[in-house]
Order: C-alpha cells, then structure tokens, then sequence
C-alpha cells in the first residue's frame, strides 16, 4: 500500500467574527498518497486556502484530523518537514537569489551547503542570475526564487497557494511546466490552491472540487493524463473532458 502524503478526516473548522460564527469547513475527507500533485479549486470562500493554512501548521482544526506523511502539521512545520508558497514571493530586496535562498537555511539554523543550493538555483533556471536582486528580476523569476526557498530545506510537502496567480499567462503556463519538472525531480507531496481549472488539470495527479458554505469537497478526480506533459495535451479531448466535468461542478450543471 502506498503511504500517505495528505490525509483529513472530518476536518472542521468555524472562525468566530463578533457573535457570529463562520464554518469555513465541514465534514472534509481528502487522503492522497506520498509523493502526489494534488490541486484544491472552487469558487472564492470555500475553505482552500483555510486547508493549506491547516496542512502548514498555520491554523488549528476546530476538530478532525489533519496529518502531513503521518504527521501532525504543528510537528511537520516544527521538523520543517513542510514549505509553503504564497502568491506573493516575499523576497528581501537588499538580498541577492542566492542570499534570498540562503535565508531560508538560515532561518532554520541549518549549515549553507553551497552545492546544495547551486542545484536548486539550477532546478529553478536560475543559474546566471544567482547574483541579481529582487528589483532586477520578473514577476515570474521572483517567483522562481521563491520555490528554490521552498526547496531548499528538502520538505516533505510543499504546499502552495495561488503560486502564479500575479503572473501573465504565458509566464504562469512555463512556470507550470517548470513546476511539473521540479516536481518529478523532487519527488515532493505537493498541494496547490488554484483559481485556474485547466492549470489544475495540467499539473495534477488529483483535483479536488470543492464547495462552499459550507467548505466541501464536492468530488476527487484522478487526472490519467500520462506523464510527462506538456502544453499539447491541453488540446487533448480528454483534457477537455475533465476541465468540463469540472466546471459543471463548479457552475452547478452537475
Ligand atoms: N481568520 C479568519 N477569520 C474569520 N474568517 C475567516 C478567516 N480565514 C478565513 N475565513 C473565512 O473562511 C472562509 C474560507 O476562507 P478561505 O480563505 O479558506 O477561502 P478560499 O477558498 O481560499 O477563498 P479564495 O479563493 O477567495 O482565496 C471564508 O468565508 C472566509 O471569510
């Protein structure tokens, strides 16, 4: 049997505002096996980002199960067992890629192994602009620093949310393809929060719909679109054929 990489299991979770109280989530179960590229879409509100935020070690559950490989997200994110990507990469602008890197090891206390992060600034496309500061770079390189960061510290899981959101979209369709190499390379659970259906289909093992009000996921699809790919089998019918059961879910034809 294959170990599991994300497990929930009736994860609830309520935000109290004032007297009110908000369900984000209820009732979710979503189990993924080690070493999987699973995407969370649904429309703006239903608990994705609320999900990640669980996962990282960010929020607490109001109650369910939450486990990152086994482990408690609170314990993974202690171990550093997990990286997380925001929309927003974040980079100290006095800092060169190589520094912005370097930071995160810092961070953690652990050694600066030069090799090591020449080979992620290599895996990124990186390597003639380690020496460049944020200011110099595009929106779609700042980006490319950002998961190097992530990578860095050789998580378990790499949780990320709206990554290529701020990007145009011939930027985000390379990081895409960039994303999809780094991560056959790395071998690393992976978790994305996406607006973008065709995006999830292209990158995924497995696309979560959910639901809103409250937070549900609605259905798990398993992507049998053969690996590797390219942006070819997005003119595939069978592509198309998952992004339409999608949005039907999504538009409410289903
Ligand atoms: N810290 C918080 N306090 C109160 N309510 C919150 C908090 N965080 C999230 N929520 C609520 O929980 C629900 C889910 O929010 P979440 O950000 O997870 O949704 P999302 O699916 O990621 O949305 P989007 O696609 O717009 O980013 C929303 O109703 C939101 O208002």
């Amino acid at each position: 049997m294959t170990a599991t990489g994300i497990d929930l299991q009736k994860l609830r979770k309520t935000f109290t505002v004032g007297r009110s109280t908000i369900t984000a989530l209820d009732d979710v179960d979503l189990t993924v096996p080690r070493g999987s590229l699973i995407s969370l879409v649904g429309p703006s509100g239903c608990g994705k980002s609320t999900i990640l935020r669980i996962l990282g070690g960010l929020e607490r559950a109001s109650s369910g199960v939450a486990l990152v490989h086994g482990e408690d997200p609170d314990a993974a994110r202690r171990n550093r067992h997990i990286s997380i990507a925001f929309q927003d990469p974040s980079l100290l602008p006095w800092r060169s890629v190589r520094g912005n890197i370097e930071l995160a090891l810092e961070i953690v206390g652990r050694p600066i192994r030069k090799t090591e992060v020449d080979d992620v600034i290599a895996l990124v496309g990186l390597t003639d602009f380690e020496k460049a500061r944020p200011a110099q770079l595009s929106g779609g390189m700042k980006q490319r620093v950002a998961i190097a960061r992530s990578l860095i510290t050789e998580p378990n899981v790499l949780l990320m949310d709206e990554p290529f959101g701020a990007l145009d979209d011939l930027t985000r369709r390379r990081l895409n393809l960039e994303l999809m190499r780094i991560w056959s390379e790395r071998d690393i659970t992976t978790l994305l929060v996406t607006h973008s259906i065709d995006e999830a289909v292209l990158l995924s093992d497995v696309v979560a719909v959910m639901t809103a009000r409250p937070g549900r996921v609605h259905s798990v699809i398993p992507i049998e679109l053969e690996r590797p790919r390219t942006v070819a089998v997005m003119r595939d019918p069978v592509f198309r054929s998952y992004e339409d059961r999608i949005s039907a879910i999504l538009f409410g034809d289903d």
